[in-house]
């Protein structure tokens, strides 16, 4: 029996851990936990987990430590420029971001020249003031960036926004967008053969996944004289599907389309005369 298997990091706390276990649940991958335990195993894919910190997790990478992980893209923007980044895994969407006292003055990233920024992420922000020709005083704080202005340590900060709560509740205003980042699967730069066979396997179930999360099966009735003008608005896997309805003159089209898409579509199928429109979820998708 062959034991090769592909040793996956994971975020043991925090922001990506549940959804990483989700997306692996989704991909019909469980995972035997002791959610204590710092390793686990899948009794049906040839997976073993590691749970770590996230912050570790670009030098297990780069040692082959682990062979893959679940990370944020921020995370190896800072310390893992030589890892690949394989899938975008649509979870975790946050931006790296700077942003100063909500009373202070911004006519552009000149103003910051000379003046001392708290972050956790100095070698993205160093790369960044770089490129622009901008000179600063870094602090370097592992958490709770956003109250360094208040209490006296720095002018501005350099961290994760998301909703934009923690920039708000302290008082301090979004001044320029660093880079845009979501959760990736990155792989070591030595991975072994007979490991990447397995992580092919493991993208392909990944892939299905995030297809189907964000396409929908719709169903609707359209009067036959506008069924091409209908289709036309309806892009599917290849075209859609047309059956007759048992009322005369009346077709069904099912089809697949991007949930976004499906908004913005809505009204003109509705005027164009379809009826009985239903979107339902797909669970996986195979291209
Ligand atoms: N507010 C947020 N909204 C969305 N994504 C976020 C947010 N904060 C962080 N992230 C993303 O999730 C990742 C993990 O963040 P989290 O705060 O859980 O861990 P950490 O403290 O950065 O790392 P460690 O696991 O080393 O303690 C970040 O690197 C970032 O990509
Ligand atoms: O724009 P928001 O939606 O408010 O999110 C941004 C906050 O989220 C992250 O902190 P987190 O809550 O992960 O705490 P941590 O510092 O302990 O990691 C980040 O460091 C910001 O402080
Ligand atoms: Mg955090």
């Amino acid at each position: 029996m062959n034991k090769e298997k592909l040793r996956i990091a994971i975020q043991k706390a925090g922001r990506l851990n549940e959804d990483s276990l989700k997306i692996l649940k989704d991909a019909g991958i469980s995972i035997d936990n002791g959610k204590e335990q710092l390793k686990a195993t899948s009794s049906n894919f040839p997976i073993e987990v590691l749970y770590l910190r996230n912050g570790d997790i670009p030098q297990y990478l780069r040692d082959g430590v682990v062979d893959i992980a679940f990370l944020g893209e921020n995370v190896l923007e800072e310390k893992g420029d030589d890892i690949v980044q394989s899938l975008k895994l649509g979870f975790s969407k946050c931006r790296v971001s700077l942003a100063i006292p909500k009373s202070a003055k911004y006519n552009g990233i000149e103003d910051l020249a000379g003046k001392r920024i708290a972050t956790s992420y100095p070698n993205t922000l160093n790369t960044f003031l770089k490129k622009k020709g901008i000179t600063a005083d870094l602090h370097i704080i592992n958490g709770s960036v956003e109250i360094a202005p208040n209490i006296g340590l720095a002018d501005a900060i350099c961290d994760i926004v998301s909703s934009g709560n923690t920039l708000f509740k302290n008082n301090l205003k979004e001044v320029e967008v660093m880079m845009k980042s979501e959760a990736v699967l990155a792989v070591a730069p030595n991975i072994s053969e007979a490991r990447r066979t397995i992580l092919n396997k493991l993208e392909f179930r990944l892939k299905s996944v995030l297809n189907a999360r964000t396409s929908k099966y719709i169903l609707l009735n359209a009067p036959d004289d506008k069924l091409e003008e209908i289709i036309n608005l309806l892009p599917g896997m290849r075209s859609p599907t047309v059956l007759p309805l048992a009322e005369k003159g009346w077709s069904s089209i099912h089809t697949v389309i991007q949930e976004d898409r499906f908004w913005e579509i809505i009204q003109e199928l509705k005027e164009l005369g379809a009826e009985g429109i239903l979107v339902a979820p797909i669970e996986k998708m195979v291209l």
